[in-house]
């Protein structure tokens, strides 16, 4: 087992560059907005883009152990708000973090003190947002892959916003909580140096992750509000996910026990279904892409490698203790890559480490992978190893949710058997650790602090990349 210390460092996410099979047509660009959107900000600008991914979540429900008591009438306290919609005020107080959350520090967060987290007798006091959720997940399942994108595009600019304090770092720039100039909401912006996507080889997969964010509406997965661009830099703005990642508290809490392990890999259950019902891949699947809203449920963020692909794919990608053996070794692929990753996944939940993982190196990782032995702890459930079994399955003819059943072979494996699938995916049970945050203040205490960069962001001149991210 590897030691504790080791494990704290994230896991850094790997690529070959922008290979991928030619995708099918991309979603047309939207042509109608969502109701909830305010038009009142279509400026005809740049665009931006993001790369790669982190982790941020967000969520929208209220629970019966919120403590959240900002409701703003006939909206959610939460945001899917769009940052330039003028609405009641919320105290503008700058966001600010105060209590630094240090990740090296091993107390236990109450998360063993869960209720039955899957049992459905929780539960539930859904807000107006919880309910919209609720409406989309009807109305989705009839609706497959109809989806309507957002206009996302150059949507806003610098100025609609101020600047706050970094919540992450990522290979290609940063993630900043922003305060919305208009209706004084937080939010998240990702911004990514052209040239450093461009140096990277990233172009594809930024455009790809802009175009599959906008196209995606579901509980579990971050909302893109909307793009920009200026010469330097790439802007994407999400939802402000204010409980942090999923990785501090799960490196916090060493390992989780078996009924929050579930409950977190039943929400990503769900998200991958809905992914793999619009044709998409997520391929980064991983803690680190993992955040927690106020109220505890997960927002998968971080699509900088999500893909549409119709059939398969070959590109080299993803996050080396994650990697199904069908990607190391370069055949073509398809969905099934995550349903591998859901097995590392609740592996590194319940065990606190990844199965595969060997002294950090890469190489090492995949000669374990293609290796394919598992050791199952002792105090792993009999039900998750059985599940773990068939998720992490070299061979694509057996691999759980690659199968004739699709998802649904997952979703009623028996380790899932208390899950009640409906209300989950309605925000209806609850979580079984609620972060501490101030809600709708723009709390940022549940991340990790970076240096802030001196760089002044919106510079003007020449862009010699201009032709590169027109999606932006
Ligand atoms: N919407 C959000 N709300 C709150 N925090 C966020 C949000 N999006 C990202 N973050 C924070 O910023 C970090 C970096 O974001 P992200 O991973 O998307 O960047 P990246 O450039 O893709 O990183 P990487 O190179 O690791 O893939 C995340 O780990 C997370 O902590």
């Amino acid at each position: 087992m590897p030691t504790f210390g080791a494990l704290l460092k994230k896991k850094k996410t790997h690529s070959t560059g922008s290979k991928d099979t030619p995708a099918s047509p991309t979603v047309a660009e939207a042509s109608s907005t969502l109701p909830s959107e305010n038009p009142e900000l279509n400026r005809p600008a740049g665009r931006e883009s993001s790369d790669k991914a982190g982790s941020a979540v967000n969520a929208n429900t209220n629970t019966s152990n919120n403590n959240n008591s900002h409701s703003i009438k006939g909206t959610s306290p939460d945001t899917q708000m769009n940052p330039a919609a003028s609405t009641n005020q919320q105290s503008a107080q700058g966001a600010n973090s105060s209590s630094h959350h240090n990740s090296h520090h091993h107390h236990l967060p109450h998360i063993g003190s869960i209720k039955s987290i899957i049992n459905p007798t929780h539960g539930h006091h859904g807000t107006t947002q919880g309910n919209a959720d609720a409406n989309y997940a009807q109305t989705s399942q009839v609706q497959g892959s109809k989806s309507q994108a957002r206009q996302t595009k150059g949507k806003y600019s610098l100025e609609d916003f101020s600047l706050q304090r970094t919540l992450g770092t990522g290979s290609f720039g940063r993630v900043h909580l922003v305060q919305s100039r208009h209706n004084h909401r937080f939010y998240a912006i990702k911004v990514l140096k052209k040239a450093q996507v461009v140096k990277m080889k990233q172009v594809e997969h930024t455009n790809d992750e802009r175009r599959m964010l906008q196209r995606v509406k579901h509980p579990f997965l971050i909302t893109l509000w909307g793009t920009f661009q200026d010469s330097k830099n790439l802007y994407m703005v999400m939802d402000f996910v204010e409980g942090g990642e999923l990785f501090s508290l799960l490196r916090k809490s060493q390992r989780f026990p078996n009924p929050v392990a579930k409950f977190y890999a039943a929400e990503v259950t769900l998200a991958l279904e809905y992914l793999h019902s619009q044709h998409i891949i997520y391929r980064d699947l991983k803690p680190e892409n993992l955040l927690l809203d106020r109220h505890g449920h997960l927002k998968i963020t971080d699509f900088g490698f999500a893909k549409e692909v119709p059939d398969i794919t070959w590109t080299l990608c993803g996050t080396p203790d994650y990697l199904a053996p069908e990607v190391v070794s370069s055949k073509g692929y398809n969905k099934s890559v995550d349903w591998w990753s859901l097995g590392i996944l609740i592996f590194e939940m319940l065990c606190g480490f990844t199965p595969f993982w060997d002294s950090g190196s890469p190489v090492k990782i995949y000669e374990n992978i293609l290796r394919g032995k598992i050791k199952f702890p002792p105090y792993m459930h009999p039900d998750a190893v059985d599940l773990l079994s068939q998720l992490i399955t070299p061979d694509l003819t057996k691999r759980l949710g690659n199968l004739h059943g699709g998802p649904e072979d997952v979703k009623t494996h028996p380790w899932f058997a208390e899950v009640t699938w409906d209300r989950l995916l309605r925000k209806d049970i609850d979580a079984p650790y609620v972060p501490p945050v101030r809600a709708g203040q723009g709390d940022a205490s549940q991340f990790d602090k970076y240096p802030e960069e001196s760089e002044a962001y919106g510079a003007q001149g020449e862009d010699p990349y201009y032709n590169l991210f027109t999606e932006f």
